[in-house]
């Protein structure tokens, strides 16, 4: 069960939101949708959905195209939450999970469970109006799943939420993928995208910039960060050859370096000068990635 989208353009007007766009999301994965501002994220998902229509390109799911008698296939978490607040949970989650095709009695039973897992039992027969944001959201999430999606696209998932939640709803997710279900996320929060997805793509200005597996993306990034805890000034690092940037941080500093063979001509340079405990290489992190690839055209 492939999503697949070739060449995908969507014009409002003279802008261009997605400019052909080409994407494959495997099968069973999470997949991580990443982008600035405007970049273009919900405006894909949108026509993933069927709720806009593209300007050009195609695409589908299973080889065949979407539309609407294909919804109870799909879940989708917006990221402008909408509910509706005078309904209380039952009755709008019941009703959103007839839609779609499910038994008043199989959905009352699958919301059960859910309220459970997040840990809001008690909110079954409150209004919505009566929750915190926060709690919302869960009850919304709950909607998007309730009837067992085969694609679920979750937009900005975890935000808003407290990093309590946020661990309750990261696990729901990961388990929803084990049971099968194809995942794509977008957040802006690097971390989040760092811990859950092997597969990724980083969209700016309705173009893919970066898109692939995480772990290429790094190794192909070139640069690393060197992390060096010591009892003596650092400082000289900062000019030093194949130094990129240079934070102070409270034990020693934090370097990004040009390549893997800069870390060895400093580990070279540090002998004598006093106590190293700590001499660290590591991968870039995804927010250097997403820093350098669309940050520097924000200005
Ligand atoms: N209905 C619309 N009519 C005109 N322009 C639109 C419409 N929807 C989106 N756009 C434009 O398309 C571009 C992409 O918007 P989109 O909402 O897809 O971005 P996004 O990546 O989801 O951003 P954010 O992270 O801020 O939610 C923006 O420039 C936006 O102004």
């Amino acid at each position: 069960m492939t999503l697949l989208l070739k060449d995908v353009t969507k014009r409002f007007g003279q802008h261009t939101a997605v400019d052909h766009l080409s994407l494959e999301i495997p099968t069973q994965e999470m997949f991580g949708f990443l982008g600035g501002n405007g970049a273009g994220k919900t405006t894909t998902f949108r026509m993933i959905l069927g709720l806009l229509d593209v300007t050009e390109g195609e695409i589908s799911w299973n080889g065949d195209t979407i539309n609407y008698d294909k919804s109870h296939l799909i879940g989708y978490l917006p990221e402008e939450r909408g509910l509706y607040p005078k309904l209380t949970v039952k009755d709008q989650i019941v009703y959103l999970g007839k839609l779609r095709g499910m038994k008043k009695s199989e959905a009352l039973v699958e919301l059960e469970a859910w309220l459970k897992r997040l840990k809001v039992p008690e909110y079954m027969n409150k209004k919505v109006e009566e929750l915190s944001k926060g709690n919302q959201q869960k009850i919304q999430f709950i909607s998007a799943v309730i009837h067992k999606p085969e694609l679920l696209i979750l937009d900005e998932p975890f935000s808003g939420l407290d990093p309590i939640n946020v661990e309750l709803l990261k696990e729901a997710v990961v388990d929803l993928k084990e049971q099968g279900t194809s995942i794509v996320f977008s957040s802006h929060q690097m971390d989040h995208v760092e811990e859950l997805c092997k597969h990724l793509c980083i969209l700016h200005k309705g173009n893919p910039v970066v898109q692939g597996p995480l772990r290429d993306i790094k190794q192909s990034f070139g640069k690393k960060n060197l992390v060096i805890h010591a009892d003596f000034p650092l400082e000289f690092l900062k000019e030093y050859p194949g130094v990129i940037r240079y934070k102070k941080v409270m034990e020693g500093c934090e370097l990004q370096i040009e390549n893997e063979a800069v870390s060895q001509d400093i580990f070279t340079a540090l002998p004598g000068k006093g106590f190293i405990r700590k001499f660290d290489l590591e991968e870039p992190s995804l927010n250097d990635i997403f820093i350098e690839k669309v940050g520097a055209s924000y200005e």
